[in-house]
């Protein structure tokens, strides 16, 4: 089938490669570009593993092509719309100024029987807002959300948990269903469940499951905060939770919590939606979510200060990571920096190492110091912060080598991720985030 995807950053530029990578003809179409010739010669814009694989397979079958020019997108069955959706600069809410921009420009090359499939997150009652302008083309309007994870995306986009199309009332809506049943044939092939509901439930599912996602990990971290006060530790009670299938042990990971470019502005766009509804009651409990997740770092940074003797001024820091969470370079949000900036702001003589997000982070955050050595960073630190759960860090990192680059024996573990004990017998300070 013949498809574009308009807007290629870290959704759609998977999604137009994966539905390429599963036989279909697809033309992504994006506004940046640099961006554009990058995807057009194969290459990645971003770190995504898998996706140079089969950006440079799709490219080469010919099947698979990237142009800044909206006309491309004329005669393609289905155009996905996947652009993004940010916190606005001055509010909680959700910023939907590219998506009418995106399906505004779609408009003049849409044709009768044609399927708009929106992709981006956005507040729920956005595609009835939109339905109007696609449908005067005679095209229909549906919503397809997505719920790949960065670091993950290329298999959750061809392999995904399950599948979720919100399409209009009536034949029209049916027939859309089926048409989108069609371009993920080999994961509906497979049993994977394909959900068809209406649009505004296809836009709550996504808000929905991101503020679960969500509320897991603040639940967890505010055990942490109580662990910290009783000495009691949270991995364990995580693990034995956990144990309950009825919980799960996965998003339970405390620690210095979430960022990235979703959940945060996720749960917040989602509070200021249901306010304009007036229910903003309903989920009052999301800005408590997200207060605990910004707890986290505060406590992070304390614990550095208090690790140091009451002040980290003058003192190195290597702090171990940055990208928000590990597999990706994506530095939105991250909790990793933010921890790096505050104690940059605390005068601290702070340097990041990260294995991918080094380019981006300088980007944003040229005041800190960088390095791509992980053992740069450590040597004649005075403490290390360890703050993505690279496996450098995680794994290949003893305590027996860090201890051949500093006399500095202090480590906090943001995320959980060290053998603790391992840590303190040779001869380190070690402190986790919610564990003795
Ligand atoms: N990043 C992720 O893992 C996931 C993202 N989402 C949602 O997908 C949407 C996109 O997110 P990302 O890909 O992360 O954002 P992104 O910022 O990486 O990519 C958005 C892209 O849209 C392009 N764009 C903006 N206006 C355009 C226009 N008028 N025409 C064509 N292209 C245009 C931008 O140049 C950019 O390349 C957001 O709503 C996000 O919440 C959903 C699930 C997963
Ligand atoms: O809407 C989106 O964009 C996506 O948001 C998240 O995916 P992603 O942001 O890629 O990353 P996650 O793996 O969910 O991690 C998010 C953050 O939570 C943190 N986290 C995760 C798990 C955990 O146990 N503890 C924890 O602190 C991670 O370090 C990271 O900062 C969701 O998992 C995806 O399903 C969704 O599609």
């Amino acid at each position: 089938m013949r498809l574009s995807v308009v807007g290629c950053g870290y959704l759609g530029a998977v999604h137009a490669a994966a539905m390429a990578s599963i036989g279909h003809e697809v033309v992504g179409i994006d506004v940046d570009a640099v961006k554009v010739a990058a995807l057009a010669e194969g290459r990645a814009p971003f770190f995504e593993p898998g996706l140079g694989e089969i950006l440079s397979e799709g490219i080469a079958s010919g099947r698979l092509s990237f142009t800044t020019d909206m006309a491309a997108a004329k005669g393609a069955a289905v155009h996905f719309v996947g652009v993004g959706t940010p916190q606005q600069k001055d509010g909680y809410a959700a910023d939907l100024t590219y998506v009418h921009a995106a399906v505004d420009a779609l408009v003049p090359f849409l044709s009768p029987g044609d399927v708009v499939a929106g992709k981006s997150t956005v507040p729920v009652g956005t595609a009835a807002d939109l339905t109007p302008r696609v449908a005067a083309t005679g095209a229909t309007l549906v919503w397809n959300p997505e719920f790949l994870r960065e670091g993950w995306a290329v298999q959750d986009t061809i392999d995904p948990d399950r599948l979720v199309v919100g399409v209009p009332a009536g034949d029209e809506g049916a027939r859309a269903a089926d048409i989108l049943r069609d371009v993920y044939h080999p994961a509906v092939g497979k049993g994977t469940p394909f959900l068809v509901t209406d649009l505004a439930t296809a836009e709550l599912v996504k808000v929905a499951a991101n503020a679960f996602l969500a509320t897991k990990i603040s639940f967890i971290n505010a055990m942490a905060e109580i662990a910290e006060v009783t000495g009691a530790d949270v991995t364990q009670l995580a693990d034995a939770i956990g144990h309950d299938a009825r919980i799960g042990r996965r998003f339970l990971g405390a620690g210095i919590g979430f960022g990235g470019g979703c959940l945060p502005k996720d749960i917040r766009a989602f509070s200021a939606r249901a306010e304009e509804l007036g229910r903003g009651e309903s989920v009052a409990f999301l800005r408590e979510i997200d207060a605990i997740n910004m707890r986290r770092r505060d406590r992070a940074v304390d614990l550095v200060v208090q690790s140091l003797g009451g002040t980290v001024y003058g003192k190195r820091v290597a702090v171990l990571g940055a990208a928000f969470k590990p597999h990706s370079d994506d530095i939105r949000d991250s909790p990793a920096l933010d921890v790096a900036v505050r104690l940059k702001g605390l005068g601290a003589d702070v340097i990041v190492t990260d294995p991918e997000a080094i380019d981006n982070s300088r980007r944003i955050h040229p005041q800190l110091d960088y390095t791509p050595h992980r053992d740069d960073a450590i040597r004649d630190a005075e403490a290390v912060v360890v703050v993505t759960e690279w496996d450098e860090y995680r794994k290949d990192l003893t305590p027996q080598h860090a201890s051949t680059l500093t006399a500095g024996r202090i480590i906090i573990d943001g995320r959980n991720c060290l053998d603790a004990t391992a840590w303190r017998t040779a001869g380190w300070t070690y402190h986790g985030m919610g564990r003795p």
